[in-house]
């Protein structure tokens, strides 16, 4: 189990990290938001070992991935960036990680790079997008390691491999019961892979549960007034306004949702519809500043 204690981290005069606790069971996906710049690399970065961190501490499985590190053979991180394999071809790249780690599965490689109908000999630079994200997530599972850590593993690539990539994810953490957390800026695919969500927000992480992306603390609720006067509506203190088209609102409510429903009946909207809530909502709500919804 991965086990975050409070780990804090400055670069540069500036505050990256800031008390980050959270844990990870095995089989289990974690999805990283946040807003571009707010520290998932860095937090990737710093618990594979890459990065100290300045206060806190890293455990998996009970000991610390500082000061262990024959811990490295158990965990992996794939950067957003795969340039540095461009010169491999999968065949040399397999050998590579075989000579590092010990529990390098090559019939499982074979088998997965023969399921994507993927090029054993051919440069990786010659690869499109959607098959580079391919070969190096087969490679980090082929690992064997227990923790895997992605960054943006699908960024750029086409709705049927990200399919086809998402898919196989869900089959590896459900058979072979590894810890998978994956940052993204997609939050539609989190949505429906997700155990829990981490969203970041200056330097703060806050966990929640990823049930496709609804969280039981809000509430989605669509509203059209009458008239333009919603003064009472914008008055009361567990509603946020994610967007306002004309007299059309779309509202989060945070807890004692009855009640508020209750209120906003006494309104007398022309249309007060439950919505299903999206992570897009929560992050928007969240993470999208004061100023986010639509006028
Ligand atoms: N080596 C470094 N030197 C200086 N500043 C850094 C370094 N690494 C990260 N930072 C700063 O730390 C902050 C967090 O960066 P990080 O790359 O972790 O964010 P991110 O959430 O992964 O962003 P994105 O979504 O855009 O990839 C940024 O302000 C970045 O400029």
């Amino acid at each position: 189990m991965l086990n975050v204690k409070h780990i804090s981290k400055v670069i540069d005069g500036r505050s990256v990290l800031e008390d980050v606790s959270f844990y990870m069971n095995p089989g289990s996906i974690t999805g990283l938001v946040g807003r571009n710049g707010a520290g998932k690399t860095t937090l990737l970065r710093t618990l594979i070992g890459i990065l100290d961190p300045d206060s806190g501490v890293v455990e998996w499985d009970g000991k610390s991935v500082h000061h262990h590190p024959e811990l490295k053979q158990d965990m992996i991180y794939v950067p957003d960036s795969t340039e540095a394999f461009n010169g491999f071809t999968p065949m040399e790249l397999a050998d590579l990680f075989q000579s590092i780690y010990k529990k390098f599965d090559r019939m499982h490689f074979l088998e997965l790079m023969d399921r994507f109908q993927l090029p054993l000999r051919k440069k990786i630079r010659h690869f499109s997008k959607g098959m580079k994200a391919l070969v190096i997530i087969i490679m980090a599972f082929s690992t064997k390691a227990s923790c895997i850590l992605l960054d943006e593993p699908t960024n750029g690539i086409d709705a049927v491999i990200k399919k086809q990539v998402l898919s196989y994810l869900v089959e590896e953490v459900a058979e072979s019961g590894v810890s998978v957390i994956i940052s993204t800026h997609h939050l539609e695919e989190l949505e429906r892979v997700a155990d829990t969500i981490l969203m970041f927000k200056e330097a703060r992480v806050e966990a929640m549960p990823g049930h496709d992306g609804e969280d039981n603390r809000y509430h989605k609720m669509q509203v059209v007034f009458k008239d333009d006067d919603a003064e009472g509506l914008l008055s009361l203190p567990t509603v946020h306004v994610l967007s306002r088209v004309g007299r059309v609102y779309t509202l989060l409510i945070e807890d004692e949702t009855e009640e508020t429903v209750l209120q906003l009946e006494q309104l007398k909207p022309l249309v007060l519809d439950r919505l299903p809530v999206r992570l897009e909502d929560l992050f928007m709500f969240k993470l999208g500043g004061e100023h986010s919804h639509v006028e």
